[in-house]
C-alpha cells in the first residue's frame, strides 16, 4: 500500500466517510468533503484533521479541500407568547431537541435579549462564540444542536439596558450567524408584542410561528395578541401549544388544573388555528430544565408530550 493509499483509508475514519478519494499533483493534495448536516464548528474540525493528516503524506506540501453541501434554505420557526413565564423557552429547547431526533438539522436562537435562558436549558453556559468574517459561529450544545443566546455574549447576571434598536441589532446578529447546513432555526422570541418582536418578524420573515400559552384566561388574551402580530405580518401560524396543563400530584396522584383546563384548545379553535398539544405541569420538566437536560432528549412522559407537539410541527414543515 502506498503512503497515499494508506492515508485514503485513514481518511474514511477522519471524515466519517464524507471525503472523496484524495489526489496529489505537484505536492498539492485535493479532495472534496461533503459538509451537509455539519455545523460550522464540526466542519472546521473535520477539515483541520484532514489537513493535518494530509500533510503527513510524504511529498504533500498543501492540502486543498472543496466543501460541498446540498444547501436547503433555512426556515425560521418563531416560538412566541404574548406574555412571559408561560414556558416559551422550555418549549423552544425541547422542540429543537425533538426535531433533531426526527432527523431535521436544527439550530436554536435565544432571542429573549433581556432574559436569556437557553444557555442554561441547553447546558451551554460559560461559553463564548467566535466570529468569522463578522458573523457569529454558533456554539455546539451537548445534544449536538448549534445555538446562540445573548447569555453567550454578555456577562451572566448583568442587566441589559438597551433601547429597542440596539436590542434589535443584537438579535439580528444571532439570527444572521453562520448556521451552516441548519434547515430549521427555532427562535425563542422575547415575550410580548412590541417593537423588537415586530422588527424581528419583518426583517427575518419566519416561515411559521408556534404560539405558547397556559390555559389561564389572562395568558390566552396575551396569546391572542401574539397571534395578531403574526397575522398582521403575514407569518403563517403553525399552531398553539398549551403549556402547564393538568398537574399530577407526586404524592396522591390526583390531577388538578391550577391554570384551568381546555382554554387553549378552545382559543385555538376560535382563532382558526391548529392545536398542537398539551404539555403537563410537571416537576420533572422544571427540574430537568434547570439542570440543562431537556426532557425531549429522553423517553419519559414529559418527553413524549414534547415529541407529540414536535411531530405536528414536523408534519407542517414537510407539508
Ligand atoms: N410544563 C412545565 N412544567 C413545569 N415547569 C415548567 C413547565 N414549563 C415551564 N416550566 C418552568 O416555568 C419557568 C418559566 O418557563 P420558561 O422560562 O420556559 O418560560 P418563558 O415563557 O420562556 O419565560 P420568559 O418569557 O420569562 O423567558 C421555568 O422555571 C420552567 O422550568
Amino acid at each position: 500500500m502506498t503512503d497515499l493509499e494508506s492515508f485514503a483509508a485513514r481518511l474514511k475514519t477522519l471524515s466519517d466517510g464524507r471525503a472523496s478519494t484524495p489526489r496529489v499533483k505537484d505536492g498539492v493534495m485535493t479532495l472534496a468533503l461533503d459538509v451537509g448536516g455539519l455545523s460550522a464548528g464540526q466542519r472546521d474540525a473535520v477539515a483541520a484533521a484532514i489537513r493535518e493528516g494530509g500533510l503527513t503524506v510524504p511529498g504533500v506540501t498543501d492540502v486543498r479541500i472543496a466543501m460541498t453541501a446540498e444547501r436547503k434554505a433555512m426556515r425560521i420557526i418563531a416560538v412566541a407568547s404574548g406574555k412571559g413565564g408561560v414556558g416559551k423557552s422550555t418549549l423552544s429547547a425541547n422542540l429543537a431537541v425533538a426535531l433533531k431526533r426526527m432527523g431535521f438539522s436544527v439550530g436554536l436562537v435565544d432571542a429573549d435579549i433581556y432574559g436569556p435562558s437557553q444557555a442554561r436549558l441547553m447546558n451551554s453556559e460559560d461559553r463564548k462564540p467566535e466570529a468569522r468574517d463578522k458573523r457569529l459561529i454558533p456554539l455546539d450544545s451537548p445534544l449536538g444542536i448549534p445555538m446562540l443566546s445573548m447569555a453567550h455574549l454578555v456577562d451572566p447576571g448583568k442587566a441589559l439596558a438597551w433601547r429597542g434598536p440596539m436590542a434589535g441589532n443584537a438579535l439580528s446578529q444571532l439570527i444572521d450567524a453562520e448556521w451552516g447546513s441548519a434547515e430549521v432555526l427555532i427562535v425563542d422570541m422575547p415575550p410580548g408584542t412590541g417593537d423588537i418582536q415586530l422588527s424581528m418578524v419583518q426583517k427575518h420573515k419566519p416561515a411559521g410561528a408556534v404560539i405558547v400559552s397556559t390555559p389561564q384566561d389572562l395568558a390566552l388574551i396575551d396569546a391572542r395578541r401574539a397571534v395578531s402580530l403574526f397575522e398582521q405580518t403575514q407569518v403563517p401560524l403553525i399552531g398553539l401549544v398549551e403549556n402547564m396543563a393538568g398537574y399530577s400530584c407526586p404524592h396522591c396522584g390526583g390531577i388538578s388544573d391550577p391554570f384551568g383546563a381546555g382554554g387553549a384548545e378552545a382559543a385555538a379553535a376560535q382563532l382558526g388555528m391548529d392545536f398542537l398539544g398539551r404539555i403537563p405541569l410537571a416537576i420533572d420538566i422544571r427540574v430537568r430544565s434547570d439542570a440543562g437536560d431537556p426532557p425531549a432528549a429522553g423517553e419519559g412522559a414529559a418527553g413524549q408530550a414534547f415529541h407529540a407537539v414536535a411531530q405536528k410541527v414536523a408534519d407542517w414543515l414537510r407539508a
